[in-house]
């Protein structure tokens, strides 16, 4: 996929050290910046002396010395350089190799067949999917798949999305995902219809015997004072979950001369009220209900929800279909309510466990309908689906947030296109503050403060946040941060990082005016760099598109942050410039920036210095062997 016809996304978050970072922000991979090459989750991955700087100064890290702690800098440096050059979309150095464990649509086929090399294999065995899953970049799945912890262990970083071609993603491991920095995304609406359908054609056929009839046939029979079903219309209807299938399916039995009732605790009333139906509690909705239809996800709150409990509260007689998920009814608890009457009939297309044992007593039970989980499947909604999330995965290989990303925030592109810059800013922010730290010191908070013209509620700094995070903590650690663990991670190192909005009166046709990084209750290895607060603080701003220093301290600055850079205080005289100017040319570092800022004229100033090219030891030691120079430190960007 071309990389030059579309408007930049964001800058790949590797482009930050020097022989990149000059380039203009580009349609970036989101890819590259939910490239998961750390082989294990960040926590598991860190030396013990690298967690401890970043989470409490023990004893053994407050010895590290200054040159220590730049070396480790420089280690992780040269292993996270090393890392980027794996699969990106726009180098298409490879193509991605993406698992489809369950058919697919072919048209979803096709689509991922244009892009990487496809593996549809159908049916594995766990074992046999971790193996896989070592070589894919992505996966895709439907209901059958269990995406367990183990699956993420297994694929070592390798695997970047996994695509849920469907709504439900009960059988993702979230967090284990979310640990290892795997995007989850799902299709959330192509099926909708076909669910909906399905469960108002288990509603009809429960009600009228459709199924077991249809069997008495085949076997012979003609029972027709057997099969004597119950009329739907004037019936009330319980809904129990008002999203997309479940209000679907309000509709259809409307139509259907049913009264309508639902439960959601999330359903805005109004959503409800266009549709015709009251929104009513959980008590009052079983109570009260003739049928009662389930549309609700399986998640912690809801699993096991229709219980013994649940069944002692509703009508006798009542009859319930379930098209959502097996685990949300208490599947003994079912078979003991059908054997008592106080359930008349259940009709289900989902069981706690797939497919059920054969001699599940809930499907053999004679007032049961059952379908094999065949909510979704129809052939449009299969098609539409395997369209949804092969077009979700792509965009997610390419660099693009997907819309239906579940485990990361969903940033429109146009947030993500105006914010491009700025991305690139809060890293190297980021990077700058972290390398201002002493070797032995801890770092345990990170304050942002973002100053804007914009209305709050129209600036999301989600991407910016963790794009600090990344700053903050790659230097210092083998983590690999992205959008989606970047929050996890920095918890996991107790690394606060809070956020402050400051009004500006500018222009609100720039989203940000300057971004400041403080670092609290740590030493600094550059005592300029430490503000009038006691924080090691620093400013940045976007002027022409690209990222610039603006404040160290509280000293203003004005360079560039391409290349690399160097800070030095020293007494406000002449000469300054040119001499350092001399010594780093004597050694062919090319300076691209210098910008002076001062305090108190003739007393001090601060020299910020741009250079291409990495200065060696002595080059450095000559630095600080000028008279006036009182303190510097040379940072990588
Ligand atoms: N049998 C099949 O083949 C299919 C099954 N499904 C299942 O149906 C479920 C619903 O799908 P959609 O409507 O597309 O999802 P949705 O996300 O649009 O709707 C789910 C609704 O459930 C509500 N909810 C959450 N917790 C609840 C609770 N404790 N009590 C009542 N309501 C609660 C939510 O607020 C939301 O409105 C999915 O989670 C999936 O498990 C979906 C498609 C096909
Ligand atoms: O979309 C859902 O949640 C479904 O349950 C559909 O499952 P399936 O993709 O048919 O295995």
């Amino acid at each position: 996929m071309a990389s030059s016809s579309t408007k930049p996304i964001f800058t790949p978050p590797f482009t930050t050290t020097s022989s990149s970072s000059s380039q203009p922000p580009t349609r970036s991979s989101l890819l590259s910046f939910l490239h998961s090459t750390t082989p294990t989750p960040i926590s598991l991955n860190l030396s013990r002396s690298r967690i401890s700087f970043l989470n409490s100064p023990s004893s053994a890290v407050r010895s590290l010395s200054v040159k220590n702690a730049a070396k480790t800098i420089e280690a992780a440096e040269t292993s996270r350089v090393s890392r980027v050059g794996g699969l990106d979309a726009n180098s298409q150095e490879t193509k991605p190799t993406i698992l489809v464990s369950e058919k697919l649509g072919e048209a979803g086929l096709e689509l991922l067949r244009s892009f990487g090399d496809v593996d549809c294999s159908y049916d594995l065995s766990q074992e046999d999917l971790c193996k896989k899953i070592a070589s894919c970049d992505a996966l895709i799945v439907r209901s059958g798949t269990k995406v367990t912890r183990q699956v993420f262990e297994a694929a070592k970083g390798k695997l970047k999305v996994v695509g849920r071609a469907g709504v439900g993603i009960d059988n993702v491991d979230l967090q284990a995902a979310t640990e290892y920095g795997c995007l989850v995304v799902n299709a959330p609406t192509a099926n909708t219809v076909a669910a909906a359908e399905h469960g108002i054609a288990l509603l009809a056929a429960m009600a009228r015997n459709v199924a077991q009839a249809d069997a008495s046939m085949k076997s012979g029979q003609w029972q027709r004072n057997k099969y004597v079903g119950v009329s739907l219309v004037g019936k009330t209807l319980a809904v129990m979950g008002f999203g997309k299938v479940g209000s679907e399916v309000a509709r259809r039995a409307k139509g259907l001369g049913m009264q309508v009732i639902a439960h959601d605790p999330y359903a805005p009333a109004d959503r409800a009220r266009a549709v015709g139906v009251e929104l009513v509690s959980f008590d009052q909705a079983i109570s009260t209900a003739d049928f009662i239809s389930l549309h609700m996800p399986l998640t912690p709150s809801t699993k096991k929800v229709f219980n013994d409990d649940t069944f002692a509260k509703v009508k006798t007689g009542v009859r319930i279909i379930n098209v959502a998920r097996g685990g949300v009814i208490d599947e003994d608890a079912l078979v003991r309510a059908l054997d008592s009457g106080k359930v008349a009939q259940a009709a289900l297309d989902v069981f706690t466990e797939e497919p059920p044992p054969k001699d599940s007593k809930l499907v053999q039970h004679e007032r049961v309908t059952a379908t094999p989980h065949l909510g979704a499947s129809t052939k449009e909604a299969q098609e539409g689906v395997a369209i949804e999330i092969a077009e979700a995965v792509v965009g997610a290989l390419q660099g693009e947030l997907a819309a239906t990303a579940v485990n990361a925030p969903m940033v429109p592109a146009e947030v993500l296109s105006e914010l491009a810059p700025y991305v690139v800013l809060a890293e190297k922010l980021g990077r700058l503050a972290v390398q201002l730290v002493a070797g032995g010191s801890g770092i345990k908070s990170a304050k942002v403060v973002y100053r804007s013209a914009r209305d709050p509620d129209d600036l999301d700094t989600r991407l910016l946040r963790a794009m600090i995070t990344k700053g903050i903590i790659e230097p210092i650690s083998d983590s690999f941060i992205n959008l989606v663990n970047a929050d996890f991670t920095a918890k996991q190192k107790g690394l606060r990082i809070s956020e402050e909005r400051v009004a500006v009166d500018s222009s609100p046709e720039f989203p940000i005016h300057t971004i400041q990084v403080q670092l609290s209750n740590v030493d600094s290895k550059f005592g300029s760099g430490v503000s009038e607060g006691g924080d090691i603080s620093i400013e940045g701003r976007v002027k022409y598109g690209k990222p610039h220093l603006t404040r160290v301290g509280s000293f203003s600055v004005d360079v560039s942050l391409e290349g690399n850079l160097i800070l030095c205080r020293q007494v406000d005289q002449p000469g300054m410039i040119g001499q350092v100017g001399n010594i780093l040319g004597e050694q062919n570092v090319n300076v691209s920036f210098m910008s002076v800022g001062r305090t108190v004229r003739r007393r001090k100033a601060i020299m910020a210095i741009g250079v291409d090219e990495e200065p060696n030891q002595e080059t450095l030691k000559k630095i600080g062997e000028v008279p006036a120079v009182e303190e510097f430190v040379f940072l990588k960007l």
